[in-house]
């Protein structure tokens, strides 16, 4: 199937926080249907890991991503997000269950095989993890460097590189800033930037790990509106983990709830609210935000 070129409307872009308005359909964004006919770019089962002797941090998680998609990742602080995020690039211990990532069997690697799985991962993190002093556009280049090898930071980037990596600014709305060296620009930007940069990888899969928590309200509903878009257009899952929970009802279209290292939620979005949801903070409803 084309991820581009849907014919059918869909539930998927109901978004419940936009002053209540009803549920609006697109007749470009491929149906939930649709989406489950591809192969899940991520599938992970009864998935264990521990930190080592002690009490597993992740037990039994089974968790699946399919193109398209992007999938809020909840639970109070501890319950393992960052973990499961982390687990999925081999930067956490794995001790059971399955998980194969971008065509890739975790738990069987061969030689070279991670450095490869990771080139195809585009990672966002909450601090935006810039060089500061380089420009815009040199952050974005770096991107490229997972595929083309450590040395062309030294040697310059290819003339086509730099054309993409342009292309992606303005994507994301700053080509304007692309001389600028990083640390000059907001938060917002910044992420925009981090944003430029996964891309750049040609990433299958993008893991956004908590990437709107140093953001204003407005800055964070952008860029969770620009990740979605990604995930739409560019037919690639986006997990994104996130502390407030009208962020994740209004922008994704799945949400994932960890509690204590098992997944106690796994539903559309559409279906849920902020009382589904309380159970993932033992009933407090201190992750509601005001956002
Ligand atoms: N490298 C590590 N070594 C040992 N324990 C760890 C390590 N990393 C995380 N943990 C433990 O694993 C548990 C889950 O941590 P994790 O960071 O995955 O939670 P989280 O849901 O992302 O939390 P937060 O929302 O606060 O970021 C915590 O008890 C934490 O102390």
């Amino acid at each position: 199937m084309s991820l581009t070129t849907p014919t059918t409307t869909t539930a998927a872009t109901t978004h419940p926080g936009r002053g209540g308005v009803a549920a609006q359909t697109d007749a470009r964004q491929p149906t939930t249907a649709q989406l489950r006919e591809c192969l899940p770019l991520v599938s992970v089962r009864d998935l264990r890991v521990a930190y080592g002797k002690n009490t597993p941090v992740l037990d039994g998680v089974s968790l699946e991503l399919f193109p398209g998609e992007m999938v809020a990742l909840l639970g109070a602080s501890g319950s393992g997000k960052s973990t499961l995020m982390k687990s999925l690039t081999g930067f956490a211990p794995i001790s059971g269950g399955a998980a194969r990532v971008v065509g890739y069997d975790l738990t069987n690697l061969r030689r070279g095989q991670l450095r490869e799985l990771r080139s195809g991962v585009g990672q966002i993190f909450q601090q935006f993890n810039l060089v500061g002093r380089l420009s815009v556009l040199t952050n974005v280049l770096t991107g490229a460097l997972g595929s083309s090898g450590p040395l062309n930071l030294v040697g310059g980037f290819t003339r086509e590189q730099r054309v993409r990596a342009l292309d992606l600014l303005d994507r994301v709305g700053i080509a304007h800033k692309a001389q600028d060296p990083a640390r000059s620009l907001s938060g917002g930007q910044q992420q925009r930037v981090a944003i430029a940069r996964a891309l750049m990888q040609n990433p299958k899969l993008i893991l956004a790990d908590e990437p709107v928590a140093s953001l204003d309200p407005a800055m964070s509903h952008s860029v969770l509106e620009l990740l979605r878009e990604i995930a739409r257009e560019d037919g690639i899952p986006v997990l994104v983990s996130l502390h407030v929970i009208p962020l994740a009802l209004q922008h994704t279209d799945r949400i994932v709830g960890l509690r204590r290292g098992e997944i106690l939620i796994a539903d559309p979005s559409a279906r849920l609210d902020a009382a589904a949801l309380a159970p993932l903070y033992d009933g407090a409803p201190a992750t509601e935000g005001a956002q």
